[in-house]
């Protein structure tokens, strides 16, 4: 047994102490090192979420003061509790004030002139502050103040908000036909809609056309849908067909090794009994057994031949009857797949056509142009294209109406097309935008024939109902040069077009 003295007592005990002692001040040590990484993070990520909302700004730089300083917890803690609130109420408030923010910045930049820009920021303020209860409210104090004119048209407060929606909807919605792709059962419904959405005027009207309008997207959209099935069920009927065609052609390759077979067989069998008969004539010393002899083996070997015939007949009837059916299948399939094959052009002429006007799309330039291009490349021969715009489209649809703008658009292309030669490729870029491509045509003649179609325009009168109307292209046009893409050749016919409209339109440049 160890006998503890009085210094060993307190020797241990200070220094079980010291250690504690030692413990203690190294997790203090941690905890500060943690709290100023904290105050680091939290006044880091204030600044980072600075300017995403105005409204929140102040509370994030509050936060930023109290956390620069070292962690004050009940200072941090009211100033979370007021940021927390406020978040909520961003909740409440219908539009989220990030969206608020960027719709303002928006509509700043949009709208540059001072008393606009004064009226948005008032606006902007009251917001911040809370006085608008409703989204409604909002857009109605913004379209106030960017578009007064259309507010002051109208008789009824809430008149205003309807009127300016549904003219605003309908103009939408007339955007977003004119991007489908309509299919021809459609057309006729389509155009018949178009006319409804321009000449609409009541809200409660509007109610019966928008459900029109999604009932006429639905009928597109599950014909598109049909369309597409029936390709997939002939797709999947012809991978069945020409499956079941393999294996019979397989059967019938079959037969015909199996026929292979029973020849050889035969030929052995005839062969051995020749064999045989040759050995036994050899050996045979009177004439009688080998008659007898001779008599059995040809029996024997007529009775294989006829069994051989039987089993060849079956065989070739088998392959008659599956290559009949084989050349059924292959008729009924060639008629179907060129039935889809017509199908498939009609498509193709579809997508690559516009319907409006009947010429080439967007699309069918695409493609053209890259046909051209490689002729060029091939034969350097010149190229040129041209772009034109119809001069103030817009007048002639907000005045005379889209009808009366679509037929102008089919008249134009009518004329275009007519007056130049079949090798140039007329299209429908988009819009009251045409594109011309004519190959084996330099700059200045390709000037010349400009010149001479914005003319025969000019001179056209259009039939405006109220009596006739001029109206007048402008084109830019550019050559293709070494090195030129699709891109490059656009850029610059279209920057020669921006400056014929700058130079008063009605003009044709070249660039
Ligand atoms: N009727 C009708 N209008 C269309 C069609 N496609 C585009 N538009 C309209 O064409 C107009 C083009 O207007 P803008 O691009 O402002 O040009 P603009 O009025 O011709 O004026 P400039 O080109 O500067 O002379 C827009 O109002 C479009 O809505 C269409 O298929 N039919």
């Amino acid at each position: 047994m160890v006998a503890w003295s009085r210094k060993d007592f307190d020797s241990e005990w200070k220094g079980k102490y010291f250690k504690l002692l030692h413990e203690q001040e190294t997790a203090d040590k941690q905890t500060q090192e943690n709290e100023a990484l904290l105050c680091k993070t939290i006044a880091r990520l204030t600044l980072a979420a600075k300017g995403l909302n105005h409204q929140l700004d102040p509370y994030l730089m509050r936060i930023h003061k109290t956390v620069k300083s070292g962690l004050k917890s009940a200072q941090l803690k009211i100033e979370l509790e007021g940021l927390t609130k406020f978040s909520l109420n961003i909740g409440d408030s219908g539009m989220s004030a990030f969206d608020a923010v960027l719709l303002f910045d928006y509509l700043l930049k949009l709208y540059s002139d001072d008393k606009t820009v004064k009226v948005l920021k008032v606006l902007q303020q009251k917001f911040e502050s809370g006085e608008f209860k409703t989204n409604d409210e909002l857009f109605l104090a913004l379209v106030n103040a960017t578009e007064p004119q259309s507010i002051e048209s109208s008789s009824t407060p809430s008149g205003h908000a309807d009127k300016i929606k549904t003219e605003i909807l309908s103009q939408q919605l007339l955007l977003l036909l004119e991007d489908i792709e309509i299919p021809f059962e459609f057309e006729e419904s389509t155009e018949r809609l178009k006319a409804r959405l321009q000449n609409q005027s009541s809200a409660s009207s509007f109610k019966q056309l928008l459900n029109d309008y999604v009932s006429l997207l639905v009928k597109i959209k599950n014909h598109i849908q049909s369309e597409q099935k029936d390709i997939k069920d002939f797709l999947s009927e012809l991978t069945e067909q020409l499956t079941e065609l393999s294996l019979q052609a397989i059967g019938a390759n079959d037969a015909n090794r199996q026929t292979q077979i029973n020849r050889n067989e035969l030929d052995r069998f005839v062969s051995i009994q020749m064999q045989e008969l040759q050995d036994s004539s050899a050996k045979a010393t009177t004439l009688e057994p080998l008659k007898q002899l001779i008599g059995t083996r040809i029996e024997l070997i007529n009775k294989e031949i006829l069994h051989h015939r039987e089993n060849e007949e079956r065989a070739r009837e088998k392959t008659e009857l599956q290559l009949n059916e084989l050349t059924d299948k292959i008729k009924r399939m060639e008629s179907e797949s060129s039935d889809l094959k017509l199908k498939l052009s009609i498509a193709l002429d579809r997508a690559l056509r516009d319907p409006l006007t009947g010429l080439g799309n967007r699309m069918a330039y695409d493609n053209r142009l890259d046909l051209e291009i490689t002729r060029w490349q091939r034969h350097k021969s010149p190229l040129t294209l041209i772009i034109w715009d119809i001069d103030h489209f817009k007048k002639i649809n907000d005045t005379l109406g889209h009808k009366a703008g679509d037929k102008t658009l089919k008249i134009i292309a009518k004329l275009l097309s007519e007056n130049c030669r079949h090798l140039d490729f007329l299209s429908r870029f988009g819009g009251e935008e045409f594109t011309m491509l004519l190959p084996e045509t330099d700059q200045e003649s390709a000037l010349t024939l400009a010149n001479k179609l914005r003319k025969i325009i000019e001179k056209t009168r259009f039939n405006s109902g109220n009596g006739f109307l001029t109206i007048t292209l402008s084109c830019g046009i550019s050559q293709f040069r070494e090195g030129d893409t699709a891109e490059s050749i656009f850029d610059r016919a279209d920057k020669a077009l921006y400056q014929a409209k700058q130079m008063g339109r009605n003009r044709c440049m070249a660039g």
